[in-house]
């Protein structure tokens, strides 16, 4: 850790684990791996079209936001996009309290995925 980043602890913290990634880089390394890819907007947006094998976690459902990504191994990177990027973007600080080790955020969102 860095000067600053002692001063500054927990932002800097923050974002030493939170990546984001644009869609070409999000796509391979989410590709053939087992990794854990969650889409965080609602239900709906959700059934409207999705990257394959995302799970859904509604960053708006608060109470199972925290029970659903506590199921999750918070030692594995986690993967998380929404529409446009601003629900992932706070999602992946949220993470980041609740004990994740590594977070990657599709840039643009899922509206610049297909
Ligand atoms: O998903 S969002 O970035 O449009 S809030």
């Amino acid at each position: 850790m860095s000067f600053l980043s002692t001063i500054f602890g927990h932002n800097n913290e923050a974002s030493d684990k939170i990546v984001v990634l644009d869609k070409i880089d999000y796509a391979s390394a989410i590709s053939n791996k087992k990794v854990q890819l969650v889409d965080v907007r609602t239900a709906n947006e959700f059934s409207g079209g999705h990257i394959k094998n995302a799970l859904n976690i509604d960053f708006f459902n608060a109470a199972n936001f925290e029970i659903s990504f506590s199921k999750l191994d918070k030692t594995k990177p986690v993967y998380i996009y929404c529409r446009s990027g601003a629900r992932s973007q706070k999602a992946a600080k949220k993470l980041v309290d609740m004990g994740f080790s590594q977070i990657f955020d599709l840039k643009g969102g899922y509206s610049r995925w297909s």
